[in-house]
């Protein structure tokens, strides 16, 4: 697997490197010891999926604060996500700044975001279904959301979420 440096400190596209043969396809597409060795997390402790039949369903913009942070290594397994990673570190040198990767079932790359960024996605098919790693438990007390057209983010988005869920649409404006 190759790590794709973005414009988010910490945060890269994860390639894989698929070895092709007669029967198809095979790819690693987690690997602690590589992970460690990029010093990325290499431990997670919860894997999450949604399934997404409208294209145009936006999740997010979403993270857990200290001391629940969470690292999150996400991919689509079906469809396509314009997915996000936002940098919410204040003592960040890309503070506020974000990354935005399409991310292809067919493709197998992956987006990985680091504890202290808020995660976010719009589907760009129907019938789209994101599966993600996390390396910290649920923690509702610890979670936070920021809006995915808030101004403080200049965030472009490909299209206006068609589905959104009340908390997401009328989260507050981010103060820094
Ligand atoms: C995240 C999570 C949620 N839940 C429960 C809480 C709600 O009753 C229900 C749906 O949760 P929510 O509306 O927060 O689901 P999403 O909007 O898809 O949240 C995710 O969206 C963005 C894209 C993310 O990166 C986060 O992983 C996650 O926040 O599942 C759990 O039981 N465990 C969990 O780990």
């Amino acid at each position: 697997m190759r790590f794709v440096e973005t414009a988010v400190a910490g945060a890269y596209v994860v390639e894989p490197d698929p070895f092709v043969d007669e029967r198809g396809i095979f790819a690693r597409t987690f690997c602690a010891e590589t992970f460690a060795a990029k010093g990325l997390v290499d431990r997670f402790v919860q894997t999450n999926t949604s399934f997404n039949p409208q294209k145009g369903t936006l999740r997010g913009l979403h993270w857990q604060e200290a001391p629940k942070g969470e690292a999150k290594l996400v991919r689509a397994t079906r469809g396509r996500l314009f997915d996000i990673a936002l940098d919410l570190r204040a003592d960040s040198p890309t503070y506020l700044a974000h990354v935005a990767v399409e991310l292809d079932a067919d493709r197998r790359n992956a987006l990985y975001v680091p504890v202290g960024c808020a995660h976010g996605f719009l589907t760009l098919t129907d019938d789209c279904e994101a599966f993600y790693l996390v390396s910290e438990n649920y923690s509702p007390e610890a979670s936070r959301a920021v809006r995915w057209d808030d101004p403080a983010f200049s965030i472009a988005w490909p299209a206006e979420p068609q589905v959104i869920s009340p908390r997401d649409a009328s989260a507050e404006d981010y103060a820094s």
